[in-house]
């Protein structure tokens, strides 16, 4: 048996490619791709990804971000080949998903959001059926080590319902890696989960990462991708309408906020303020939302001064992803109508 950091090591990318050279840019990579579902009967047509480009740089943690029916699990799905694309291209790991459908496979493995294994397997024997599935031979297959690095190999030969709710995605991650993909999907992969057991499952996701995956997650979590993502593309009705670093998106948007406390009522906005984006919370309270990187706030206060408002107290807000994610929804939504 090879020792341990041969053991953690083989499950990764580079552990599989013998020349780095040879790595593509790009992990993931779409072109205008389309999908429209055509329901059944008269129901009319779906269009769910709309035209879609994105470059998923290899060796990242991309988040992809969007509302319910955004379109991310149409994105994903076509990726692993559960579902068909309309038009467009999609490349994993340089490869066609149409023309080189094997290759394309072998190179990405998808976490799906729900459990889905049967409970009276041992992880052993699932991580082998899984193994057997994707064609990996006996002398290759490596469940005993995937085990090792998920931090089950104790569990190795008990029932996975016998398994702790942690243990078991932690089994599904080991499941997506049998067949040492470049590219781990991860569908919501902390949906529904507790704070101490998201942060342990964000550390293996991590790991895996400076091992040499390309990490590509969905998540409704805006903590989650700010925390962990190099990169966020934010879908809304199967349109990509942000795609930038998690850095450049925080800063580029108006993301901070600048709370005026008032000493005496206000009816409404004065005339000089009306300029920024305020607003009038509440007869008491003004809130000025502005770009962090604009400097704006020694104008915002002057203004305030001039506009004679009694000042109790100020107060600042960083803004977080969920301020970034409503203003760039409400401008789609804008843009629309
Ligand atoms: N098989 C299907 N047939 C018809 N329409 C579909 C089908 N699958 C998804 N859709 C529609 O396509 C759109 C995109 O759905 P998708 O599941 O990709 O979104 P999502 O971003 O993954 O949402 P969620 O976060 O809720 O999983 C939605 O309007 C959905 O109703």
């Amino acid at each position: 048996m090879p020792d341990d950091h041969t053991l953690t090591h083989q499950i990764t990318p580079e552990a599989t490619q013998k020349d780095t050279a040879g790595m593509p840019t790009y992990a993931v990579e779409l072109e205008g791709l389309n999908k429209v579902y055509k329901a059944a009967g008269n129901a009319g047509e779906k269009r769910a990804l709309s035209d879609i480009n994105l470059k998923i740089p290899r060796g990242s943690i991309f988040g992809l971000l969007g509302p319910n029916g955004a379109g991310k699990s149409t994105m994903i799905n076509i990726l692993a080949g559960l579902v068909n694309k309309t038009s467009g291209s999609a490349r994993i790991w340089g490869h066609d998903i149409e023309k080189e459908m094997r290759p394309a496979r072998m190179a990405i493995g998808v976490v799906p959001q729900e459990l889905n294994f049967d409970p009276f397997f041992t992880p052993l024997e699932l991580l082998e059926l899984q193994a057997g599935l994707y064609g990996v031979p006996k002398s290759e297959r490596r469940s005993e080590e995937i085990l090792k690095v998920m931090g089950l190999s104790d569990k190795a030969k008990t029932y996975t319902r016998s398994l702790s709710g942690g243990m078991k995605r932690r089994l599904m991650v080991g499941k997506a890696m049998v067949h040492s993909p470049p590219v781990l999907v991860l569908d919501e992969p902390t949906a529904g989960v507790d704070i101490e057991l998201r942060q342990q499952l964000w550390a293996y996701v991590r790991e895996l990462n400076k091992r040499g995956t390309t990490i590509l997650l969905t998540t409704h979590y805006l903590e989650e991708a700010e925390e962990l993502c190099d990169q966020i593309a934010i879908i809304n009705h199967g349109q990509v309408i942000a795609c930038d670093t998690t850095k450049a998106l925080l800063a580029r948007i108006e993301s901070k906020t600048l709370s005026l406390s008032l000493g005496e009522d206000l009816k409404e906005i004065p005339e000089n303020l009306k300029a920024f984006h305020v607003d009038l919370v509440n007869p008491r309270q003004l809130t000025f939302t502005y770009k962090a990187q604009d400097g704006q706030i020694s104008d915002i206060l002057n203004a305030a001064t001039t506009a004679s408002l009694v000042i109790e107290d100020v107060t600042t807000d960083q803004g977080d992803l969920e301020d970034i994610f409503l203003q760039l929804t409400r401008g789609a939504h804008a843009n629309e109508s």
